[in-house]
């Protein structure tokens, strides 16, 4: 087990494969933790350094107290990295990890040198939606939403068979303070300016059934980055990575090799 503590949160992290390798990052979406990635790495080329971890409020990192910036979101993520040691990594960033990637390579370019955004966007929903979800965690807990967003995360044929439960437990054992303090974080997000004036490689994933970050949300955000890749995934909601793991690992492998990671 792995933590680092940078003064205001505990971060849980894992690290895969040798120190010496191109690095890759992945940063997961709300209301999961670092296991999202499990499905797909297996299937990634070996010599890869594949750091992962949980946001703050999310697995096993400490929950400091909501509501959250997206701009302590990145700090984490830029704290974890440079603790790591690592430069010029490839960061794969789903849903609200794919604000964290846009944020951080507008920040600090030097830690990125190519991104996938994965079900995402600059900008997810509204501030109304954000307060009636925050509102509804506060009153009855992560479990009153989950159903919602069970149907959301996944197609239907997904949400027919038993490993759907792994997921919703994922989900509803998570920390209400934690799930309410991201969706503030991403409430209070626009990263429509700062992504227009990105200059790296990208490919933006998205899934045909995803009912949090459709298709065409996910390209009008790639389309902001001149030369950008996108790939759409079918019979996948919110997390393809999850519904369709040999498609996303063969994708991901594929834009690796085109930004000469392997
Ligand atoms: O998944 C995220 O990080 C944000 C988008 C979202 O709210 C997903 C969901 O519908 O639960």
């Amino acid at each position: 087990m792995k933590m680092l503590d940078t003064g205001d949160v505990r971060l849980h992290y894992r690290v895969d494969g040798p120190d010496d390798g191109p690095p890759v990052v992945f940063s997961n979406s709300l209301g999961t933790d670092l296991r999202l990635w499990d499905p797909i790495l297996p299937m990634l080329p070996k010599g890869l350094r594949l750091i992962r971890y949980d946001k703050r409020g999310h697995g096993l990192s400490s929950c400091p107290p909501a509501p959250y910036s997206m701009g302590a979101l990145i700090t984490d993520a830029e704290r974890l990295m440079d603790h790591l040691g690592v430069r010029d990594c490839v960061f794969v960033g789903l849903s609200i990890g794919g604000m964290t990637a846009q944020g951080l390579a507008a920040k600090r370019l030097d830690l990125i040198r190519a991104m996938v955004l994965s079900n995402t966007a600059a900008k997810i929903g509204t501030p109304a939606m954000w307060n009636v979800r925050i509102a509804a965690v506060q009153e009855g807990g992560i479990e009153k939403l989950a159903d919602a967003v069970m149907e959301r995360w996944f197609s239907a044929g997904f949400r027919a068979t038993p490993e759907l439960e792994l997921w919703r437990n994922m989900l509803v054992r998570g920390e209400d303070a934690g799930y309410a303090g991201c969706s503030a974080a991403i409430s209070g997000t626009d990263l429509m300016a700062p992504t227009s004036g990105l200059r790296l490689p990208v490919l933006g994933i998205a899934g045909a059934e995803d009912g949090s970050t459709p298709p065409d949300m996910v390209r009008e955000t790639v389309d902001l980055i001149p030369g950008s890749k996108f790939h759409l995934i079918r019979k996948a909601g919110h997390l393809p990575c999850v519904e369709q793991p040999e498609e996303y690992a063969r994708v991901l492998t594929e834009f690796l090799k085109g930004v000469g990671h392997v």
